[in-house]
């Protein structure tokens, strides 16, 4: 049977990328997705703000919203302190499967707890499954149109504090506009656009850095 691109994603990092190396994984995955077969990873220049976002907040919770093959997961992950933790929200079996395994090829396992299942059903139950109080990072990349709803979700399920900090990617490409007005109107919100590129393009995206003010 054919392979999917996530597939041939996972082949390639396999191929190309040291076991136990995080950096390799990401170089292995941004080398396929420029010259073999683009994806919507968050990419290496939306990739590099994404890090120093990652690097600034120092996060002991984190929450992705939208594995796919897991290259953002393995990015934040490498860059989590010891016994920090990551959970990642993917609601597509294949997509998890991989994901999965491009983790692990990182040696990431111990830091990333990959959740399959719907971010709708999830968000309400995170505080009583990982014990979890609140999240110092919320990353969105998950469907365009599900950004507000789910940040809505992550506030009245109490999992944000005074200085908690979201950040979204393809604020402008796709474009997530009711999420964008809601963030930076919002008095409970100081926002922040990191103009960037579609990942692997040269169309303009970008990602917004939300502080929750509590
Ligand atoms: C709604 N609740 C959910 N709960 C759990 N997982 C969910 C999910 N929604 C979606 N997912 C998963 O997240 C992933 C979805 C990501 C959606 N991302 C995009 O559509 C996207 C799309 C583009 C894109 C940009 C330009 C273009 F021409 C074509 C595509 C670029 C990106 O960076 C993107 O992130 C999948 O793995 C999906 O199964
Ligand atoms: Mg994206």
């Amino acid at each position: 049977t054919q392979s999917t691109r996530p597939q041939r994603l996972l082949s390639a990092v396999q191929k190309n990328a040291t076991r136990g190396d995080p950096r390799s994984v990401v170089k292995a995955i941004d080398h396929f997705c420029r010259h073999k077969e683009w994806a919507m990873n968050v990419g290496d220049e939306k990739g590099c703000i994404l890090d120093s976002v990652v690097t600034e907040v120092n996060p002991h919770t984190v929450l992705e919203l939208g594995t796919y093959c897991g290259y953002s997961t393995v990015r934040i992950a490498s860059l989590l302190p010891p016994h920090a933790k990551l959970i990642t929200l993917e609601f597509n079996p294949d997509y998890a499967a991989v994901a999965r395994q491009v983790i692990a090829w990182a040696g990431l396992e111990e830091k990333v707890q990959l959740v399959e299942g719907a971010s709708s059903d999830w968000i309400p139950k995170l505080k009583e499954q990982f014990g979890i109080q609140t999240f110092d990072l919320v990353f969105l990349d998950h469907w365009k149109d599900r950004y507000l709803p789910d940040t809505k979700l992550i506030e009245e399920f109490g999992l944000l504090r005074k200085g908690s900090v979201l950040l979204a990617d393809n604020v402008i490409c796709p474009g997530t506009p009711d999420y964008l007005e809601y963030v930076r109107s919002s008095p409970q919100y100081k926002s922040q656009y990191f103009k960037s590129h579609l990942e692997y393009t040269k169309v303009e995206d970008g990602l917004e850095k939300s502080v929750f003010l509590g």
